[in-house]
């Protein structure tokens, strides 16, 4: 069987296209899979600020269009990109094991994020990555940087920042993890909802497909997923608001940890609490409407004023 995969045509969506093709072909020896590329308007704009687009899901529109109209059996995303609430038609089917879930410092001195002077300019697209680091070096200048990973480390070394923020999964899966100068621990740094994680999309009730994706499907991250994407859903949150989270799976048991941030990271309200694995997507909702009642929705509603929405 044929199978097209929809992806988008960065080095990163390429490198987890492929993952998902190797998973596909060692599961099932009647699938020959093939990449389809698509060049998406979030690749192609670089000028736009992302923090406005990041919730109508612009890095995957594109992609799930092509497999809504039968161009492929399936779409391959960052499932930290994909909306809580999937474009129409579509369903997460997988994902693949997770990988490292950690921000990184890549800093152009060698400097780790605490020894940056004051004034040091930080550069990053995310409101979650810019509140945490105001939370910890108020002194430091965020500046908004966009493109793919290379081109956020070409910027760097062209002297736009001092330093990057960026995920350590998305380093490593292109071979530049020697770029990193720190790894920024997750109980300070709360990664975002799905980070690490690869998400594999279906049409909605197309089970001949749907089967052959679910067979792959990696359990532990699956279960993680359900629990940080309900959280953020109970949230109201898209793909970039100042949320982090964090699930673990340790044998029959999920812990999650979240934290809300003001933009300006001087206000944080946070929560954790675990649950058997089976009760990952209510342990989720379970913390978000705490999070809630404990001061969140005011932050994240300013968040989306900040940002104009
Ligand atoms: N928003 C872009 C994006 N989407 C997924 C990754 C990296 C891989 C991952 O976190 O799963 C990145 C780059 C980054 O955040 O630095």
């Amino acid at each position: 069987m044929n199978f097209p995969l929809a992806t988008r045509a960065s080095q990163l969506a390429l490198w987890q296209a492929e993952a998902t093709s190797a998973a596909l072909k060692a599961a099932w020896s009647d699938i020959r899979p093939e990449l389809l590329r698509i060049t998406s308007k979030g690749d192609a704009d670089q000028t736009s600020d992302l923090a406005r687009f990041g919730r109508i899901g612009i890095f995957t529109v594109e992609v799930d269009r092509a497999l809504l109209e039968g161009r492929a059996h399936a779409s391959v995303h960052s499932l930290k990109d994909m909306t809580t609430t999937l474009h129409e038609g579509t369903m997460l089917s997988g994902v693949l094991g997770r990988g490292p879930v950690e921000d990184v410092l890549v800093s152009r001195g060698g400097e780790r994020l605490a020894e940056l002077p004051a004034g040091a300019r930080v550069a990053t697209g995310s409101l979650r990555r810019a509140a945490m680091v105001r939370a910890q070096r108020p002194e430091l200048e965020i500046v908004q940087i966009r493109g793919n990973v290379e081109t956020r480390l070409r910027k760097l070394a062209e002297g736009e920042a001092e330093a990057l923020v960026m995920a350590r999964a998305g380093l490593e899966r292109l071979g530049l993890g020697e770029q990193i100068t720190e790894v920024l621990d997750t109980r300070r740094f709360l990664p975002a909802v799905g980070q690490g994680i690869v998400g594999i999309v279906c049409r909605q009730g197309d089970w001949t497909h749907h089967e052959r994706v679910q067979a792959i499907r990696d359990l532990e991250a699956w279960d993680e997923a359900l629990a940080e994407r309900a959280l953020l859903r109970t949230l109201r949150g898209g793909c970039n608001v100042p949320v982090g989270a964090h699930a673990r799976v340790v044998e029959g048991v999920i812990a999650l940890e979240a934290r809300v941030l003001s933009v300006d990271g001087t206000e944080v309200v946070e929560a954790s609490a675990s649950a058997p694995r089976g009760d990952a997507e209510a342990l989720g909702e379970l913390l978000g409407r705490q999070l809630l009642e404990a001061g969140a929705a005011r932050l994240i509603d300013d968040a989306r004023a900040s940002i104009g929405e």
